[in-house]
């Protein structure tokens, strides 16, 4: 089964014809202003434009399933083991062990499309990345929680009852041992608790999250229900809300391996797609709903979804999603529905970066909730090397020349050595795109003026190595996991520094090293002591000019959500600690709402209006 919407029409029969991008096996440059044209007889760029790289990485692009398709899989046959009932949270385990809810994926196993195999043998998942992981570069990590009765970490996996289905899954994907957020958050997670989780870029929080709630569902041997009065509605037990179509992507691909062979079944719906095929996707049963917040509101106001058999909903980039741009829509879903409320359900919020006052909101969505910091608040981690350079506005082009010439001379190149290039707008991605093709590096771009279609093959592109450049806006700034981003440069530094912890997170993950280099002139001033101060805490080298920068920016204010702060971040960083925002002596560690912004609408001051990249 293909896994994304360009998959599916670049494996159609019918082939080529959707623009010249669709070409999977061509590392073609597109102008930009040749893009998003309606398709031609010929849909081959003119010779002119066409940029021919690494040539050896030719046919390194298709990455399709591999496996055969999921079509037609109808329902999950002998899943009349719904004894668990109703909406009961809790860890639960007790003896009663493992619900069987083999039957259906037994029966229709061989549909069941390997999500390891991308195209090659299972074994040769053997060398994968993961195995590479340096957990010691996790060793000493600080690690916070608070909130009533906290279960106690773990240190092995098999110290954790996840079952023996998502055991082996968690075989396959290499995982030796979980990092530190997952030694925390699972067990968390597994007693039934709410949980806000703050851990650096790269550290594992999809796995943190999707082991609790796939065990769970095992557990309780509920399945994907259906009402025979609504036989084209979907009843969804678990959803999880990303903000960006290629995050959501990501994380279905990471569920359906995690859920592989265990009867859980994992459907992902995100905007910019046909909805046709993901509504029969829904229609086929769904365990857990990956989803963008647009497209699910757009499902339930067509009552293709319920949501009232919700029992856990889980919010990456949580952060994210409850500000401006998104918190109105986040409401809707989650309150205004059809949804269980807080208690009933189990919620779980994960970021690396969470400002108190989106603490403060997110309380709203959570009851009696442990808060968990696994390094410092939206500290970047120390694994990233970060440069900061002044560079004047005129200037900077040719400096990220020199930076791709020393790059290359230093002989790393293509697939191990990746570059990903934020820049602040749309039409400065595809300006510098054109740039560095015409100048000899091939590059592709992602952001919210490209189709789907171009957004997805632009990652695939980049991936493969095909184009070792990807020029990018925010779109791509958070959760994206790309193996071999050696260096990001921020072009463009973003006004905001948990966007800039989230944008140089795309390297330096899973305890493996990386470079990231910012040009900052005057227009940066803003950004000068959140970024001082951010460099410091990570052990960074902070240059004297920035730090004179620091100084005198200090008052300027700029949009920073991390507020006046001041100080370490580490301790006391969950805002309930926080006097200022306990008022009124409230029992802010108690069960129940927090009573606080009930009304919605934070009004906090900070944030750009989301793009049309996002959702
Ligand atoms: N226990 C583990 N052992 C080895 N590798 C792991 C383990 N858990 C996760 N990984 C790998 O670490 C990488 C980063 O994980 P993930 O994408 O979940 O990070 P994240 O914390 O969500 O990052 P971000 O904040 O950028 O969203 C992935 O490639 C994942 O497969």
């Amino acid at each position: 089964m293909p896994a994304t919407w360009s998959e599916s029409v670049e494996k159609a029969p019918t082939g080529g014809g959707v623009g010249a991008t669709s070409h999977a096996s061509r590392s073609t440059y597109v102008p930009p202003h040749l893009r998003n044209r309606p398709p031609s007889a010929s849909a081959d760029p003119p010779p002119s434009a066409t940029v021919s790289y690494a040539g050896t990485l030719a046919g390194n692009e298709s990455q399709g399933q591999g496996g055969p398709a999921v079509g037609g899989f109808q329902s999950y046959g002998s899943r009349n083991d719904l004894s668990g009932g109703g909406l009961s949270r809790g860890g639960g385990g007790g003896g009663s062990g493992w619900n069987n809810r083999n039957g259906g994926w037994d029966r229709g196993r061989e549909r069941e499309a390997n999500p390891f195999q991308n195209g090659v043998p299972e074994p040769e998942f053997a060398a994968q990345e993961n195995l590479g992981i340096n957990f010691d570069a996790y060793e000493d990590i600080p690690v916070e929680t608070s909130g009533k009765d906290v279960p106690p970490p773990v240190n092995t996996f098999a110290e954790i009852d996840l079952g023996d289905a998502l055991n082996m899954n968690i075989k396959r994907c290499k995982y030796v041992k979980p990092t530190p957020v997952q030694r925390h958050a699972i067990p968390i997670s597994l007693a039934g608790r709410d949980l806000m989780a703050c851990a650096q870029t790269g550290s594992g929080k999809t796995a943190a999250f999707c082991f609790p709630i796939i065990s769970g569902i095992l557990k309780s041997g509920q399945s994907a229900q259906r009402q025979p009065r609504m036989p084209r509605m979907a009843f969804p037990l678990a959803l999880i809300l990303s903000p960006t179509r290629e995050l959501s992507i990501q994380i279905h691909e990471e569920a359906r391996k995690f859920s592989y062979q265990t009867g859980v079944k994992v459907v992902v719906a995100y905007g910019g797609a046909p909805i046709n095929q993901q509504l029969r996707e829904l229609e086929r049963g769904v365990d857990i709903l990956v989803a963008t917040p647009g497209r699910l509101v757009d499902l339930l106001e067509r009552a293709r979804v319920s949501l009232q058999n919700i029992r856990y909903l889980a919010l990456d980039e949580a952060d994210r999603m409850l500000d401006m741009g998104f918190e109105p829509q986040i409401r809707r879903i989650v309150q205004q529905m059809d949804m269980p409320p807080p208690g009933v359900r189990q919620t779980l919020l994960f970021s690396a970066t969470f400002p108190k006052e989106i603490q403060r909101l997110a309380a709203d969505f959570l009851s009696n909730y442990i808060f968990l910091a696994v390094g410092r608040v939206g500290s970047s981690t120390e694994l990233i090397l970060q440069r900061i350079e002044y560079v004047l506005e005129t200037d900077k082009r040719s400096h990220l020349m020199d930076l791709l010439h020393a790059q290359r001379a230093n002989g790393v190149q293509a697939k191990q050595a990746l570059t990903l290039v934020f820049v602040e707008t749309k039409k400065g991605a595809d300006s510098l795109e054109h740039w560095l093709c015409i100048n000899g590096f091939p590059a592709t771009s992602i952001h919210g003026d490209r189709t789907q279609q171009e957004r997805e093959y632009a990652l695939r592109s980049f991936k493969s190595g095909k184009t070792p450049i990807l020029v990018a806006t925010d779109v791509a700034a958070r959760g994206l996991d790309i193996p071999h981003v050696a260096h990001v440069i921020n072009f463009d530094l973003p006004n905001d520094i948990d966007d800039y912890v989230h944008r140089i997170g795309r390297t330096g993950r899973a305890g493996k090293t990386g470079l990231a280099t910012a040009f900052f002139n005057d227009s940066n001033a803003s950004l000068a002591k959140s970024l001082a101060d951010l460099m410091q805490e990570s052990n960074q080298e902070v240059p004297a000019w920035l730090t004179r920068f620091a100084a005198r920016s200090s008052f300027g204010g700029g949009r920073n959500r991390r507020g006046q702060g001041g100080g370490g971040r580490f301790g006391g960083r969950d805002f309930r600690k926080d006097s200022s925002y306990n008022r009124g002596g409230m029992d802010m560690y108690g069960g129940g709402n927090s009573g606080y912004n009930q009304s919605g609408g934070y009004g906090g001051g900070y944030g750009s209006a989301v793009t049309s990249a996002w959702d």
